[in-house]
């Protein structure tokens, strides 16, 4: 038995959801660029979870169901307040998904019509969740999401209370877009893992919103806009990104397991970034990550993945950069859910084995004698 380190290259499940071949992204078949461009996110969770594009009846319905189930039951809501000061982001996202299925009656209801349900119920709470947390660490009440709303315009609402500007949505409905799914991701394959056991579909997002929230995942994209507000300027950008590939120092939001010809998703969160920055009168951090660009592809030949543009979109739209990896787990859950519906489906425990490396014929020796 040999191991491949990070399993890479290793096929470890068939999945009809989200396909990377030859670089090509396609969520059921359909090419992430014609997604991006004219898609809504409420299109393409239901293309994820149904594996068809919705008609208009179909998307109203969904529409009405997420606008249904967003509400956070109250007991959630009162234990975000007593979260510690200074509670990471993703980790009282973790707790909160946790907590959600203490008053859900059917946490564990496996039925695939219970689980669907659940599905598009997460997918309503958790940027809920998200503005909730946002709001009462800054001492500020929760703002109830607006019946009809999208999640994009949801969202923006509930964090600031004020109608978001078109423009705002617009970027972000893309983003989710172009975050939803991406075939067996580090976070998708600890969601699907997890509900392997036939554990339910709340530990399945819970394990699946750990895995998300390190630096090497969707963790990348606050860790860009820290780099970004280290940077500063410019000017800047030569010197520090010299510095960091001289020690062999990772700069984040470049490089991927999957795509060594660039991420396909990168360039529309580029676009994004460059279309945000006229309209605001601000391209300093556009204009710092075409350079960070520029100097990490031109001496190691690495790509920018969806994570790098993401930090100035974000920063753009005036969201605080410790809430850019919630807001990837919001798109996400789409991707997540569905893959746990696919696994509940076809279902086999996932267990792998591991090449042992550790000492042989090891005596025993009493306690007295260690
Ligand atoms: C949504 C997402 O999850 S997208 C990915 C988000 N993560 C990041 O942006 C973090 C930065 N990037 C990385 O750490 C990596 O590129 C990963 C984890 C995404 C994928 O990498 P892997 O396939 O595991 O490659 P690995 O980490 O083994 O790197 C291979 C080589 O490229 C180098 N490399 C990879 N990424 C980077 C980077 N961002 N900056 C500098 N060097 C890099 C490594 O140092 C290594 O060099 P070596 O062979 O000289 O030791
Ligand atoms: O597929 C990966 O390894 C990481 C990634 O880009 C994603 O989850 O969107």
């Amino acid at each position: 038995m040999t191991a491949t380190k990070g399993l890479e290259g290793i096929v470890a499940t068939t999945s009809s959801i989200s396909s990377i071949i030859d670089g090509v992204l396609t969520y059921r078949g359909i090419n992430i660029d014609e997604l991006a461009e004219h898609a809504t996110f409420e299109e393409t969770a239901y293309l994820l979870w149904y594996g068809k594009l919705p008609n208009a009846a179909e998307l109203k319905g969904l529409m009405d169901e997420l606008s249904a189930s967003a509400a956070v039951p109250a007991e959630v809501l009162e234990q975000i307040k007593l979260y510690p000061k200074g509670t990471n982001s993703m980790a009282a996202l973790r707790t909160a998904v946790s907590s959600l299925a203490l008053y859900d009656e059917s946490a564990n209801d496996m039925s695939a019509e219970a689980n669907l349900r659940k599905a598009i119920k997460l997918q309503a709470q958790l940027p809920t969740i998200v503005a909730a947390f946002a709001r009462i660490r800054e001492g500020k009440e929760p703002i109830a999401p607006k019946a009809g709303a999208t999640i994009a315009y949801n969202f923006l609402y509930m964090l600031t209370g004020q109608e978001p500007e078109e423009v705002a949505v617009k970027a972000l409905d893309q983003a989710l877009v172009l975050h939803a799914d991406h075939e067996l991701n580090a976070s998708t394959f600890a969601a699907r893992v997890t509900v392997a056991t036939l554990s339910d579909i709340y530990s399945g997002v819970t394990s699946a919103i750990g895995a998300l929230k390190g630096p090497l995942h969707g963790g990348a994209n606050e860790a860009v806009m820290v780099m970004l507000d280290e940077i500063g300027s410019v000017d800047n950008v030569e010197p520090y990104i010299n510095d960091k590939l001289n020690n062999k120092v990772k700069i984040m939001g470049f490089g991927h397991r999957v795509y060594k010809n660039g991420d396909p998703r990168a360039k529309h969160l580029q676009h994004m970034s460059r279309e945000l920055g006229k309209l605001t009168g601000n391209m300093e951090l556009y204009n710092m990550s075409v350079k960070i660009e520029e100097l990490v592809t031109g001496q190691k030949g690495l790509k920018p993945n969806v994570d790098f543009y993401s930090a100035s979109v974000y920063t753009t739209l005036k969201i605080s950069r410790d809430l850019f990896t919630p807001i990837f787990a919001i798109s996400r859950v789409s991707g997540w859910t569905a893959h746990i519906l696919e696994q509940y489906e076809n279902n086999r425990l996932i267990r792998p084995r591991a090449e042992y490396t550790g000492p042989s014929d090891s005596p025993f020796i009493p306690l007295e004698q260690r």
